[in-house]
């Protein structure tokens, strides 16, 4: 027990009357656990490893040590003609023409019963599948304890509605969300510490916490989730989820917890940052692995604090949506990769420099499946390639893990081989809490796929649990010191680097809304450009139907006034003949030309209303065209600004990387000088060794034939022209 454990325990033991943790909810022990009687207990049990709790639960682990394997049926399926449940024991009868009965002979059959931990029928509610799995695992979790829970099973057989749910019916993850949020008092707002991914922790002060924020906020008001439909879908889904109990904790002195989520994914063998945006149509990056006291973890991969459900649920909306799925022929919605779904809880000691980190990894495991029934194409069938030898490497290092434990027989476990084996490499070998919960789709003719499943099932059943103690930190020599500075360095150089990406990823994206906004005004100027000119013709053949309607007016007013003089003269002429059939006609002409004339005024009235009319548009028009181009040109000048403001953020994007490089290339110089140092070091040890031993041989030597030189002076004498020697060589 290091000095800073005996600190907390005097704490705890201080504290241990007002302060303490309740299970009020029964429920939390109901499944493979012994009942906890009068459980009090003190927060910070959290960071002591002999706390009443956690050696009730890990005496009460003790009793099955084997990984807990759960079965789920989907439901909705009719299965009582393959399969029967006995306990918890499952029993199927392999069907005519299944993979299985190959080599079977006429009339012969098979039955095959595998056991699990627990079955859950197709009734079964995700409630009770929290209850009975999750719920007691979350409190090892509070108290400290990592877990890992996996969904194994064929596509389609209900992994993801397990893990994930719907908001009606919502999964593991947002109710485990839910429970930790409501479970935990007032989480601080303010982190001291931020987990990283080597699991190791950074202090963030108020710089990196302003960074901090801004990641935060940049995943919850990303353009691509549709903030309001979350809101909503979270306060009806914690509407459901307020009913069902949670443990208590009543006070928690000294003691700052914080969570941090994170959520990554592995596509055809590439890992990559689910709460990282990227710009549609581009690749995505790839994260690597890294390597820290033989834990393997994801380099740089995103963790976000989150103070409330409703962000974490956000966040992990925000994920999904950057999910790979894709339509396949037994899922219309397949997850076609392994999503890794991290809960961290942090607990810092206010009088101490102490930190705790507990995780919860949520895996959903990409559906297994056969090419043949998929009818997979393209890069659909590499990614079946891809998600089965993954699933086979899974298999394989279980079946030799199994081997290893049960055996002893040391066959080689090719973690190697697949990333999702490295990252779980701890929890598979049995050093970490594991659940695994295998999904069934009961129906015939999926019956392949679940006996490949409960094949599986009944292998990791045979891993064998023994969760390992904390490992106590190291004493730090002047070298690691140095190389955590460094690499302390090197972590706020990406923190740095990474708000720069976010900044530049923001202002791309503004700079694509204005340019996006600039095209909508060309158009706008360019329709109005077309708009005019068909007003111009518009205006100019009004112009001629006028002259041509003016000329016509004309020629029938003259036209009218020659038969009006011709009739006065008639009139006069003939004085009293004023009913000649002549006349009749001629009067008949007259009326029939007015009417026309009459007709062509008012038609030219109306056309000089309507020429009136259009004037005073196209005026309009104008004065609106006026304005927009001069909006043009202050959006195109604002563009150009922004354009350049990019530019530099590149350029300073550029330098901060090649400086990154230059700090990256002085640390390993330092490495190396450091190992020729030690090198030098132990060269010279053995050359002073040898020297002496040289010296003190001589010495004897001369004295033996009577010399009167001294042992002492001999050797002191020998060893300062070693040291001089050495000095000499060394500077
Ligand atoms: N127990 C259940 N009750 C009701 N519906 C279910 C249940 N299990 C699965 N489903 C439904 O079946 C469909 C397929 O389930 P899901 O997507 O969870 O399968 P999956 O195993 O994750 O598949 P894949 O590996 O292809 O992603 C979904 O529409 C889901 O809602």
């Amino acid at each position: 027990m290091n000095f800073l454990d005996i600190n907390i325990m005097e704490e705890v033991n201080t504290k241990m009357v007002t302060s303490f943790l309740h299970a009020r909810d029964k429920s939390i022990l109901a499944f493979n656990r012994a009942e906890l009687k009068n459980v009090k207990v003190n927060l910070e049990n959290i960071i002591d490893e002999n706390s009443e709790v956690t050696n009730n639960i890990q005496s009460s682990d003790q009793e099955d040590k084997s990984i807990r394997v759960y079965l789920r049926l989907k439901g909705g399926v009719p299965y009582e003609d393959l399969y029967q449940i006995d306990g918890d024991c499952l029993t199927c009868k392999v069907p005519e023409g299944s993979y299985s009965t190959r080599n079977l002979r006429y009339g012969e059959s098979i039955t095959r019963t595998y056991g699990f931990t627990k079955i859950f029928g197709p009734d079964v509610t995700q409630i009770d599948i929290f209850n009975n799995i999750v719920k007691a695992r979350l409190l090892g979790f509070i108290n400290g304890r990592n877990s890992t829970l996996f969904t194994y099973g064929a596509s389609g057989s209900g992994k993801t509605f397990t893990i994930v749910g719907t908001p009606e019916e919502p999964g593991l993850i947002p109710r485990a969300l839910e429970y930790i949020f409501r479970t935990l008092p007032d989480l601080d707002d303010k982190p001291k510490v931020k987990p990283l991914s080597n699991g190791t922790t950074q202090e963030l002060d108020a710089n990196l916490l302003r960074i901090e924020k801004y990641n935060k906020s940049a995943v919850l008001n990303a353009t691509l989730i549709d903030k309001t439909v979350h809101v909503k879908t979270y306060r009806q889904m914690q509407e459901r989820l307020s009913s069902e109990p949670v443990a208590e904790i009543v006070d928690i002195p000294n003691v700052s917890v914080s969570i941090w989520v994170s959520f990554a994914e592995i596509y055809n063998e590439n890992i990559h940052d689910l709460l990282v945006s990227h710009p549609k149509g581009k690749q995505r990056p790839k994260l690597a692995l890294g390597n820290s006291n033989d834990q393997i973890y994801i380099k740089n991969l995103t963790s976000v604090n989150v103070s409330n459900g409703l962000e974490a649920y956000q966040i992990q909306q925000f994920g999904i949506h950057n999910l790979r799925y894709a339509s396949t022929a037994i899922n219309s919605h397949s997850s076609r990769s392994h999503s890794i779904f991290t809960i961290q809880l942090v607990q810092t000691s206010d009088i101490s420099d102490d930190v705790h980190i507990s995780s919860f990894h949520f895996c959903d495991l990409a559906g297994s499946e056969r090419m043949k029934k998929t009818m997979n194409m393209g890069d659909r069938l590499k990614e079946s390639n891809n998600i089965n030898t993954s699933l086979l490497v899974l298999g394989r290092c279980i079946e030799n893990i199994k081997c290893l434990q049960q055996l002893k027989d040391k066959r080689l476990i090719p973690f190697r081989e697949s990333k999702l084996t490295q990252l779980f490499k701890r929890a598979l070998l049995g050093y970490e809490n594991i659940e695994m919960i295998v999904n069934i789709n009961p129906s015939r003719d999926m019956f392949d796929e679940t006996h490949h499943a409960l094949n599986f099932s009944a292998i990791a059943k045979e891993i064998i649990v023994e969760e390992q103690p904390k490992k106590t930190l190291k004493r730090k020599n002047r070298f690691s010191e140095r190389m955590e500075h460094k690499e302390e360095v090197d972590n706020k150089e990406t923190e740095k680097l990474k708000y720069m990406v976010c900044e530049l990823y923001n202002e791309i994206e503004q700079m694509k809304h204005d340019h996006e906004k600039e095209i909508e005004d060309e158009k706008t100027y360019v329709s109005n450009l077309y708009k005019k000119y068909y007003e111009d013709k518009l205006k100019r053949l009004e112009a001629e139907k006028a002259a041509e309607i003016e000329m016509l007016h004309e020629k029938y007013q003259l036209e009218l006034e020659k038969y009006t003089d011709d009739s006065v003269i008639n009139i006069s002429s003939s004085s009293n003949e004023c009913n000649s059939p002549c006349t009749d006609h001629k009067a008949e002409r007259k009326s029939s030309m007015k009417i026309q004339i009459d007709k062509l005024k008012e038609d030219d009235l109306l056309m000089k209303n309507e020429l009136e009319e259009m004037k005073k548009k196209v005026k309009k028009f104008s004065l609106e065209n006026v304005k927009l181009q001069e909006e043009c040109a202050m959006w195109r000048q604002e563009y150009m600004e922004k354009d350049a403001l990019l530019k530099d953020a590149q350029s300073l994007h550029a330098d901060l990387q090649e400086e990154l490089g230059d700090l990256k290339k002085e640390l390993k110089a330092l490495r190396a000088q450091y190992i020729s140092i030690v090198e030098e070091k132990d060269r010279t040890d053995q050359r002073l060794t040898f020297m002496y031993q040289n010296s003190y041989r001589d010495s004897y030597d001369s004295d033996e034939e009577g010399n009167t030189i001294s042992h002492t002076q001999n050797q002191s004498t020998f060893s300062q022209s070693c040291i001089k020697d050495e000095d000499k060589k060394f500077y």
